[in-house]
């Protein structure tokens, strides 16, 4: 595939995000660009929305493992671009358009290149939430081909095109989603005395969980919860009954999630005496840190720098990535592609540069034979 296929791909897939689990479409799309390459060594079972692409090696010792992410985020686009989301109100705004596109490019390359190993291309739903790594870890499909070693990549936006940047040890952190739900009194507006105001209780909420970072957490061990969501109340002249927070919490350290989760159900028992209400908290889906073995990433390394690829050496990012989940039980690595857009991710206006999926095919096929020597 050349550049204008790679991108021809790309702008189709970026038209049609959809949210985890509910990637139909996409991978409708990516069955049938699987069914173009058609080839007597190319196998394909779908697990949920997933898909997962088995090349037969010429002799195989091992099974080589490629995984992309397919769900879109829940974000109104807002680039100037020609190709624009056709789904309003979702978009690849983390750029899982990209990993889907690098992922079929490399595949057709694998195929006409005839690797030794068996390579297996994982196709995963459902990163952005609730997680679809672990439930497809576990699925029969993924387990008759489940890889001996596997990677994945991760676009960058601040990176330049021609570089790709990974680490040794812990690259992306753990990760808790959070949802809380307040339940106090309605009532009007002139009479907050004879109400509950749950915009009050949830504003000052926000405003003391920064507090459990900043006084309940060793300064030295970093940690982030941020609140991307709020909700209250209908109508300005109303006292709110309802409302709910969103946001997501972020450690590297595995144990330090678990002190952010007791201090805020402290938190919760203090807030629903003082504001005299009812809170719920719901942790929804959890990723493990992504943590990348050494003797990987050295081979990864020598493999760019002897393909003209520049390398920089990463350091921990507070993003999270069910990929961890993988890689507890598979070991492998992970790494960012440099694709410069001025907007980062998870940005309305996030527009990474096309140039960059050659580089990632190309690193991708690179590191595929460099796992099959
Ligand atoms: C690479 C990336 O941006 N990943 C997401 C993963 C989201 C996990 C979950 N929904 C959460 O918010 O905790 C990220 O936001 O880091």
């Amino acid at each position: 595939m050349n550049l204008q296929e790679l991108q021809e791909i790309r702008r189709d897939l970026h038209q049609i995000p959809e949210l985890g689990f509910q990637e139909f479409k996409t991978q409708q799309y990516i069955l049938k660009k699987i069914e173009a390459m058609h080839n007597e060594r190319v196998f394909v079972k779908t697990w949920k929305t997933g898909i997962l692409v088995k090349i037969a090696g010429n002799a195989p010792k091992k099974m080589i493992g490629f995984r992309c992410d397919m769900d879109g985020l829940p974000i109104v686009e807002s680039t100037e671009l020609a190709f624009q989301s056709t789904h309003t109100g979702k978009m690849h705004a983390c750029g899982h358009d990209f990993h889907m596109t690098i992922a079929l490019g490399a595949m057709k390359r694998i195929i006409d290149q005839k690797i030794d190993d068996d390579v297996v291309f994982i196709f995963q739903p459902a990163e952005e939430g609730p997680g679809g790594a672990l439930p497809m870890l576990q699925s029969v499909e993924f387990q008759q081909w489940k890889p001996d070693v596997i990677f994945a990549l991760h676009i960058a936006p601040d990176l330049p095109v021609g570089t790709v940047s990974t680490k040794s040890g812990l690259l992306f952190a753990n990760t808790s989603e959070l949802f809380i739900d307040f339940k106090g009194l309605g009532g009007h507006a002139a009479y907050p005395h004879l109400a509950k105001d749950m915009t009050v209780a949830a504003s000052n909420f926000v405003i003391q969980i920064q507090q459990i970072i900043s006084r309940g957490l060793d300064p030295l061990d970093p940690a982030v919860i941020t609140v991307g969501k709020m909700e209250s109340g209908f109508v300005q002249n109303a006292v709110a009954e309802t409302a709910r927070l969103e946001g997501t919490i972020r450690t590297l350290n595995p144990k330090s999630l678990l002190i952010i989760k007791e201090k805020l159900e402290k938190l919760k028992r203090g807030f629903e005496i003082s504001y005299d209400c009812e809170i719920t908290i719901d942790y929804g889906a959890n990723y493990y840190q992504v943590y990348n073995e050494k003797k990987y990433v050295d081979e990864f390394y020598e493999t760019m720098k002897r393909i003209g690829i520049t390398y920089h050496e990463a350091a921990e990012a507070m993003t999270g990535e069910d990929f961890g989940d993988m890689l507890k039980v598979i070991p492998g690595f992970m790494f960012w592609l440099g694709v410069n857009s001025p907007y980062g991710l998870h940005h309305a206006k996030l527009s990474p540069d096309e140039a960059a999926l050659e580089v990632g095919v190309k690193a991708v096929v690179h590191t595929v034979q460099t796992l099959s020597n």
